[in-house]
């Protein structure tokens, strides 16, 4: 892995802009560049122009710093001290289904139908963000539907760190040029946002812009509740629980869990089944236990992440914060370095 290629290195640091997935020669180390729109910082003891077949490197910056693989916005400094000391062996994650959406107000089947928040659903995330307000966050992944990443960026107005999330674009060369941003110091108060569609509502099929009521009395409520939460039961033409399962929580283990093994927060927000086939993975709920979980819209629930265990501390049932999560000792440090920093 690069990763380990990076830590092998001595010296001071040299900064390679990548442009593109290929390995190039750091004086005697060959190091296997991430794909396009990454920088690598590797440790090195010279700077120079290195060159990889046909493409060449230019060292753009040398400096010392910690050995670390970034992407633009994806490591806070490590001089950061509000952030810095939460980067031991335990994290938080928390997940969050969406604020109420225009077509859960009208109870109608959404899936993978792109419809924005409520008025009550902007509420739910901005109490969503009071909740979590003291509780780190290093990175932010939402589904590509825009009532998932209205939740995140409204609950993220309430965080008392005051940190940017900036929506990544790195669907091509052109947007991730033109989203560069040139300054250090304001990429270190960014938080990433990385959207997906593998973290999508399950695509509800033939039933997606059904009324629920109404295709309950039309199929039977039984049928429909098999629909809505069996494990392996697809609706018409639609994704199962273990189908959406498939994607999501192999999108979770593939980019998330690494991303909390190497210390960092995150904040995930997504949908009623793509969270539950999640919650199934790190609860390790049965497809018998799964079919009696139910998420509200806009409620955070905390993870704690420890030793490659995810420890659930709780989400917040009653109106007040206090009370609701079970706060670690780190989490409550981070809250008083919060009040430090800011009275
Ligand atoms: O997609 C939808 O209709 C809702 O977000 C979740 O629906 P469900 O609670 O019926 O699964």
């Amino acid at each position: 892995m690069a990763n380990a290629m990076l830590q092998q290195t001595v010296g001071g640091t040299l900064q390679l802009l990548s442009n593109s997935g290929t390995h190039c020669n750091v004086g005697n180390r060959s190091v296997r560049l991430l794909p396009k729109g990454f920088k690598l910082e590797v440790e090195f003891s010279k700077r120079g122009i290195y060159s990889s077949g046909k493409r060449k490197f230019n060292v753009i910056q040398a400096s010392t710093s910690q050995t670390s693989v970034v992407g633009p916005l994806l490591a806070p400094s490590s001089s950061d001290t509000v952030d810095s000391h939460m980067k031991s062996n335990e994290v938080a994650l928390i997940l969050i289904r969406h604020g109420e959406s225009l077509w859960n107000e009208k109870n109608l089947f959404t899936g993978c139908v792109d419809v924005p928040l409520t008025n009550k659903g902007v509420e739910e995330a901005i109490e969503a963000g009071h909740r979590i307000s003291n509780i780190p966050v290093d990175m932010i992944y939402t589904s590509s539907l825009i009532r998932a990443q209205m939740t995140a960026m409204l609950a993220m107005t309430q965080h008392r760190r005051k940190k940017v999330p900036i929506i990544l674009h790195n669907e091509d060369e052109r947007a991730r040029a033109w989203s560069k941003i040139y300054s250090e110091d304001t990429i270190e108060q960014s938080i990433p946002v990385i959207t997906s569609w593998k973290l999508n509502e399950r695509m509800y099929g033939e039933l997606q812009g059904l009324n629920k009521q109404e295709t309950a009395d039309k199929f039977g409520h039984e049928k429909v509740h098999e629909w809505r939460r069996s494990y392996d039961i697809p609706p018409p033409n639609g994704e199962s629980l273990e189908m959406c399962a498939q994607r999501a929580v192999a999108y979770f283990r593939d980019n998330i869990e690494p991303q909390l093994l190497s210390g960092k927060n995150i904040l995930i927000s997504a949908h009623g089944n793509s969270l539950r086939s999640i919650i199934m993975y790190l609860d390790k709920l049965t497809s018998q236990e799964v079919i009696t979980l139910e998420l509200s819209t806009g409620i955070p629930m905390l993870y704690i992440f420890k030793e490659g265990k995810f420890i659930r501390r709780g989400s917040p049932v009653a109106p007040t914060e206090a009370g609701v999560y079970a706060y670690t000792r780190r989490l409550a440090q981070y809250r008083q370095k919060l009040d430090d920093m800011l009275t």
